[in-house]
């Protein structure tokens, strides 16, 4: 019914979905917590059959729509060839009692863990050595119980990661998954079912090194201005310039912090290149902390390109600031008594023009490698002209810093 020579017929009769589609097969699912029930809602708007297996049915059936069959496991397995296990893998020994009910149909399971590697082996392959008749297949464990109640969820992902080692089976509950609006991704044999469990617990896993390194060079180069233009002058001249601390210290942090990350994405590239031509082959594993590091030089990017971007709202606030004020104030009227009427300085203007203009020119080329890494936008591109942006980009990016870079690194502190 679904496009081919029929398509335009069907649409004849309104595109109202469900009606024009053959009865849905009925699905099982065992438990009636909050996941059964919001799978519940979304196998029914999808037109689904819903049995619900739970050990009290008539309790049970008080939170489900009257449309919905709420009764015993042993009934509800009977009735369906896919069941769903919406119980949590403590309780799973319950199976052992369907188990000859269980023979020969698929048992998708839901179940997530609270640690990372909480059990010596996953809960999708704990089932299937449980009830070796049955199709174990592992799957939804993404979807969280209010994502799965919203026909459309827009808070996460709509990709579920689907496994198991039959692949009938598996191509099967990817085309439910489908039919339920989720975007089925095959994950092969059932042995990925542990990675597939670790997937919700997980919290940026790419982003900790990065984001541990930005606050460890931020705090670096915040302490460093601070002893240098608050301690010192404080120190040496009694001269109290605390009131820096919020915006002068933050913006010369900011910036040097950026600058650092980005040159960390490209050292990582320039030692991985030494490192094949110190050994003369590419088939060399590069060692541990070099992998991570290669690996991390996109969430480095992003940081720095994140931090370029708030220096440049700090840096467009400074005129804002009282201090600035009655800096000017003064300098004014110090002018007025040296007698000087214009105080115009050639050079001092043509610095800060080019400044501000290499700055903002920057923050443009750091904002096209940010764009072309996110994955839609990277996708759009092939290769080759990614890597034109990446790699030219970096070349330029090179040119200027190597008429920048006078002195020490620690001198970017006065470029920036
Ligand atoms: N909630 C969520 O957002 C998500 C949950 N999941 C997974 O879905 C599964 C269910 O989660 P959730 O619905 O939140 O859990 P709940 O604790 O809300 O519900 C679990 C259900 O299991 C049944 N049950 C409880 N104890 C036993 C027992 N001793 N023996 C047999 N059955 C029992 C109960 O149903 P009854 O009384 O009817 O028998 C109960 O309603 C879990 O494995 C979870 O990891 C996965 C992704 C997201
Ligand atoms: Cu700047």
């Amino acid at each position: 019914f679904r496009g081919g020579m029929n398509a335009p017929l069907v649409s004849l009769f309104g595109d109202t979905g469900t009606a024009c589609l053959p009865a849905q097969p009925a699905v099982a699912i065992l438990g009636s917590g909050d996941f059964s029930k919001c799978l519940t809602t979304r196998l029914l708007r999808c037109g689904f059959h819903v049995v619900v297996g739970s050990r009290h049915p008539k309790l049970a059936a008080q939170s489900f729509p009257h449309v919905v069959d709420v009764t015993h496991h042993e009934d509800a397995v009977g009735k369906a060839s896919i069941v769903f296990l919406a119980i949590r893998r403590e309780h799973y020994s319950v199976l052992w009692d369907l188990k000859h009910l269980l023979e020969g149909k698929i048992l998708v399971d839901v179940s997530n863990n609270r640690r990372v590697n909480q059990y010596p082996e996953s809960n999708a392959e704990y089932l299937a050595s449980l009830l070796p008749d049955s199709i174990a297949v592992k799957g939804f464990n993404v979807i969280s119980a209010w994502a799965m109640q919203q026909s459309c969820p827009k808070d996460a992902s709509t990709q579920v990661y689907i496994c198991s080692d039959s692949v009938e089976a598996r191509q099967q509950i990817m085309e439910l998954a489908r039919q339920l609006n989720f975007l089925p991704v095959d994950m092969g044999t059932l042995s990925s079912s542990r990675d597939i469990e670790n997937i919700p617990i997980r919290l940026f896993p790419g982003w900790k090194g990065p984001v541990l390194a930005a606050v460890a060079l931020s705090i670096f180069f915040f302490a460093y201005s601070f002893v240098r233009d608050i301690i010192h002058p404080y120190v040496k001249y009694k001269q109290s310039d605390f009131y820096k601390i919020p915006i002068e210290m933050v913006n010369q942090t900011l910036p040097t912090v950026a600058i650092t990350l980005l040159a960390l994405v490209y050292l990582a590239g320039q030692l991985a290149a030494a490192h094949q031509l110190y050994f003369g082959t590419k088939y060399r594993h590069f060692p541990h902390w070099l992998e991570g590091w290669l690996q991390s030089r996109k969430q480095l990017g992003l940081l720095s390109f994140f931090l370029a971007a708030v220096h440049v709202l700090y840096s467009l606030c400074l005129p804002m600031r009282r201090s600035e004020r009655y800096l000017l104030l003064n300098t004014a009227y110090q002018q007025v008594h040296a007698n000087v009427e214009n105080a115009w300085n050639e050079e001092e203007v043509w610095r800060v023009e080019m400044y501000v203009s290499f700055g903002i020119m920057s923050l443009g080329l750091l904002s096209l490698l940010a764009i072309t890494s996110i994955p839609s936008v990277h996708s759009t591109l092939n290769w080759r002209e990614f890597s034109f942006i990446q790699v030219q980009t970096y070349y330029h990016g090179r040119r200027k810093q190597k008429q920048m870079w006078v002195g020490p690194p620690l001198l970017v502190v006065s470029w920036l």
